[in-house]
């Protein structure tokens, strides 16, 4: 998907198997865990990501930069431009193949400034899966998902067991997050 892809995907991948019980194109997405800072709806100065479904390789997310996320005057912070990536992406990961996964690897390009008040459409594709490794990308387009590709973002997401967020994590908000997606299976 990004223009600055130079083998990538790295290794040899098998195309990404969309999950059986993955949503349906058009399907928006929710909120994955309130805290969350890339989604959640309890983090005043989070990002506030929404993501829906374009087909079963790519989601479309979208984020729009407010004071908040401000580096230099009037503009958006680089390093917060790649966390959105980094929940947009995760969570194309996430809802289409239904795996438990963490960002192992996220490299993003800057192409043009993104103003706060605009709205970045970040576009991402799974490109494809060797084993644990996902390797997905994105493009975040300027306030439109056709408009001018702004930023650009490859990452790697590995798969883990749900005993990584068990012995790294919060074990005890694991849970009663696992209780309100029980769909997940990610109950310990
Ligand atoms: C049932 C569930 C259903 C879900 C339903 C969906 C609902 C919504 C879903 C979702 C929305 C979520 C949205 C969130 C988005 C944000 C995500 C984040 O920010 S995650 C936090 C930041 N990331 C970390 O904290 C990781 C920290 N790192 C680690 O824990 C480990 O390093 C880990 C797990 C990544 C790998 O460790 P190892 O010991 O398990 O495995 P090793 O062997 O080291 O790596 C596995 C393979 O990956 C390669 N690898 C690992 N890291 C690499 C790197 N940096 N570069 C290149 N390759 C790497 C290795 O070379 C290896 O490859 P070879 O299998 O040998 O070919």
């Amino acid at each position: 998907m990004s223009d600055t892809a130079q083998n990538w995907p790295p290794v040899e991948v098998q195309d990404p198997k969309p999950h059986p019980d993955a949503p349906a194109k058009g399907t928006t997405l929710g909120v994955h865990y309130s805290h969350c800072f890339g989604c959640g709806d309890e983090v005043d100065a989070g990002l506030r990501i929404r993501s829906t479904v374009d087909d079963d390789t790519v989601v479309v997310s979208t984020f729009t930069v407010s004071p908040e996320h401000q580096g230099a005057p009037g503009l958006a912070h680089g390093g917060l431009l790649s966390a959105a990536f980094d929940e947009a992406l995760g969570s194309t990961v996430g809802n289409l193949l239904r795996v438990p996964a963490v960002t192992g690897r996220l490299e993003t390009d800057f192409r043009s400034p993104v103003p706060v008040g605009s709205t970045l459409y970040i576009v991402a594709k799974l490109d494809g899966v060797a084993g644990r490794k996902i390797y997905v990308s994105a493009d975040g387009r300027l306030d439109a998902e056709d408009g001018p590709v702004a930023v650009q973002a490859r990452a790697l997401f590995v798969t883990v067991g749900v005993e990584h967020f068990l012995e790294h994590g919060d074990a005890q908000q694991l849970r009663e997050l696992g209780e309100r997606h029980a769909d997940w299976d990610i109950n310990p």
